[in-house]
């Protein structure tokens, strides 16, 4: 139920107040003086406050600010007395929505109160959504324990506090645009915008619009004018990922951001000054594409003043299993498998694969196995034939080729002792060999 607190020492007005406003299905309390009112609003957190101006220890005007300061989503309505409209002007600059005659506007108190409440549980879902947000934005984040994402964490901490720009490489899935918004999130500028871009999603020509915006008549199309990217990050932070797939006479529009923080539109004369943090990222080796003639070396120097590595998933292979973990917990909850166990070799399979994907592809090899997964245990049958096979030949120590038949014999026995749990009577039975075969075969493959 939502919450009203009415702060008025006329004992008989309060009650009055009170009773029309509980008919309307809101929950009222009531103090009568600003100590009591105040302790009140700490306790029930009402979403609105309806408050006397003239109070035994207080001014209701001042109360206001009061109350803005220690609780800003509460929206506060002031009863100000007969003819007396400084008052009220003055509690709406101290932050009150509304004020109302007391006595007088009877009739319209309940609508009053009904907007007031409106803006209320708007700012309340706004703050929450902030904070998921901040949340999104933040190292906390990142998960992982092993000292090289330790490493790549301190260095993004302290430039967050910078304007410098950065540049983030590492393979696909590694946590780059995570990185960025951290980074982002941690500094000066995380209340302004963060816009991110993948070079590689657009032709030149399109690219160029959408960084640098255009002016109307530009080209044909060209209707009115388009703001950039960059203008749309003004104060803020543009992400630009896969910048090594940017065309090389777009680098140099770029190499002017970074040097004057000015850019010239499609289709235009002047100048247009921005004022933007850059982030880039990339999976390529950079030095390379210079060699190749496909990178400026000039934009390489000044983009890569501070560069952060990120480590691939197989480098850390301690941080598989946590992270794993945490995955299975989150899209388990999604899934409504929350009691999920968690079979030995299944960790066992994950630490054992290559992860040419990373963390994008652990996500995505977690998610499909609690999909799949029709017992109340994950186990290897749950994970992609791939992951199986490499762990099946990791825990044999021995490579087989993709088309050896023992390979598929070894894989093949070892699902049916794992089917039987363990009960080679039964698995034989089940192979149609014979169990002294089957005992030859288990210490054959070392299963
Ligand atoms: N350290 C991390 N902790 C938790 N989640 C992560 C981490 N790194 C990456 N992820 C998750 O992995 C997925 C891929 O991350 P992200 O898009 O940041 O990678 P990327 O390096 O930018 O990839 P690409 O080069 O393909 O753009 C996202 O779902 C992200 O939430």
């Amino acid at each position: 139920m939502n919450k009203v607190l009415i702060i008025d020492d006329e004992n008989q007005i309060r009650k009055l107040l009170a009773r029309m406003i509980e008919l309307e299905g809101y929950e009222v309390y009531q103090a009568a003086d600003c100590r009591s009112g105040l302790k009140l609003l700490d306790i029930s957190m009402p979403e609105v406050v309806l408050c006397d101006v003239r109070l035994p220890d207080g001014n209701g005007v001042d109360l206001v600010l009061k109350i803005k300061k220690l609780f800003p989503q509460t929206e506060v309505v002031l009863l100000t007395a007969h003819g007396n409209i400084p008052d009220g002007v003055q509690a709406i600059k101290n932050g009150a929505y509304d004020y109302i005659t007391k006595g007088d506007d009877n009739n319209k108190i309940i609508p009053l109160i009904s907007r007031a409440m409106e803006k209320a549980l708007i700012n309340k879902r706004l703050e929450s959504l902030e904070a998921q947000i901040e949340k999104k934005y933040s190292f906390s984040n990142i998960q992982g324990s092993s000292k090289l994402i330790k490493e790549a964490i301190l260095l993004a901490q302290k430039v967050s506090a910078t304007d410098v720009p950065v540049l983030l490489t590492g393979e696909t899935g590694t946590g780059k645009e995570v990185f960025a918004q951290a980074i982002h999130g941690n500094g000066p500028r995380h209340n302004k915008a963060f816009v991110a871009i993948n070079c590689s999603s657009f032709s030149k020509d399109l690219l160029e619009s959408e960084i640098f915006g255009y002016k109307a008549g530009a080209f044909t199309g060209a209707n009115k004018d388009k703001k950039g990217l960059f203008e749309e990050a003004n104060n803020g932070t543009i992400f630009l990922d896969e910048i090594g797939e940017m065309a090389f006479d777009l680098q140099a529009k770029l190499l002017r951001i970074l040097e004057t923080g000015e850019f010239i539109k499609i289709g235009e004369t002047k100048p247009t000054k921005v004022n933007v943090r850059i982030i880039a990222a990339t999976n390529r080796n950079l030095e390379k594409e210079i060699t190749e003639n496909h990178f400026r070396e000039d934009l390489f120097y000044r983009l890569s003043v501070f560069q952060i590595h990120l480590p691939a998933l197989r480098d850390r292979k301690e941080d598989i299993e946590s992270i794993a973990l945490t995955l299975i917990r989150d899209f388990g909850a999604r899934l409504s498998r929350k009691d999920i166990k968690i079979n030995s070799e299944f960790i066992e399979a994950l630490k054992n694969h290559q992860w040419k994907g990373n963390i994008r592809e652990l996500r995505n090899v977690i998610e499909r196995s609690l999909i799949i997964c029709n017992e109340e245990e994950l186990t290897l049958q749950d994970l992609p034939i791939e992951i199986q096979n490499s762990h099946f030949e990791e825990s044999a120590g021995r490579n087989y080729s993709n088309f050896e038949l023992a390979a598929m014999e070894r894989r093949h026995i070892s699902r049916v002792l794992q089917y039987t749990k363990g009960n080679k009577t039964e698995a034989a039975r089940l192979l149609k060999i014979g169990l002294t075969t089957l005992y030859r075969k288990i210490e054959e493959y070392k299963l």
